[in-house]
């Protein structure tokens, strides 16, 4: 399905490196051009997951959603996610960053992040269901939202990204080994933002 007009997709080439070491992570920027944030708010069955910190249940501070092409269970801070099947848009999409990295996905996490009160902490993609160093493939839709790495031993190495509607970003190599990453909350009232990250599992 030609639903993304990719004819620029070998423009950009490798991408640009926004690591300065210790990991890959390239920006394809406006990589998508078919703006699909309005159809992916309507086809997505958002849910609202809780962990428990110290006995006491805490919504996530965003909705999120699973897909995969198996029926393989996943979890992922602390939530056990059963996936739904891909519907033709997230296939479409996903065969447009599997294009651009030359490699393939199962799986889809899709986080919904409503306003500047929605987030995601630092922390790193690192399940062992991934594999020791895996490529993700993480693209985003919607409003514009800060997106940061930090070195987990490197305290001074640090670096932000502003991800816009239609960019595709691609983590791999040592990058979830040595970088943690986060989108903060800001008080600037973006409007709403989804990212669907690809990866591969099991
Ligand atoms: O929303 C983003 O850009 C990042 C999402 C993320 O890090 C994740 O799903 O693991
Ligand atoms: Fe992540």
């Amino acid at each position: 399905m030609d639903l993304f007009n990719n004819d620029e997709v070998n423009l950009f080439g490798q991408g640009k490196n926004l690591l300065p070491f210790d990991g890959e992570a390239l920006i394809y920027p406006y990589f998508f051009k078919e703006d699909v944030f309005a159809r992916l708010v309507e086809e997505t069955p958002w849910k609202q997951d809780k962990m428990k910190i110290y006995g006491r249940e805490v919504e996530f501070p965003r909705l999120t959603a699973w897909y995969g092409d198996s029926d393989e269970v996943y979890i992922y801070s602390g939530v056990v996610n059963v996936p739904v099947p891909f519907s033709s848009l997230l296939n479409a999409i996903k065969q447009s960053a599997e294009q651009q990295c030359g490699y393939r996905f199962n799986t889809a996490l899709l986080n919904y992040y409503r306003d500047g009160n929605d987030s995601m902490g630092w922390h790193s993609d690192d399940e062992s269901e991934l594999g020791s160093n895996p490529v993700i493939a993480s693209v985003s839709f919607g409003a514009s939202r800060v997106f940061r790495f930090k070195h987990k031993i490197q305290k001074d190495a640090k670096v932000s990204v502003e991800l816009h509607n239609g960019d595709l970003l691609i983590m791999r190599g040592a990058t979830q080994h040595h970088w943690l990453h986060q989108v903060p909350k800001t008080a600037k009232k973006p409007g709403p933002r989804i990212n669907i990250t690809f990866r591969l599992i099991g």
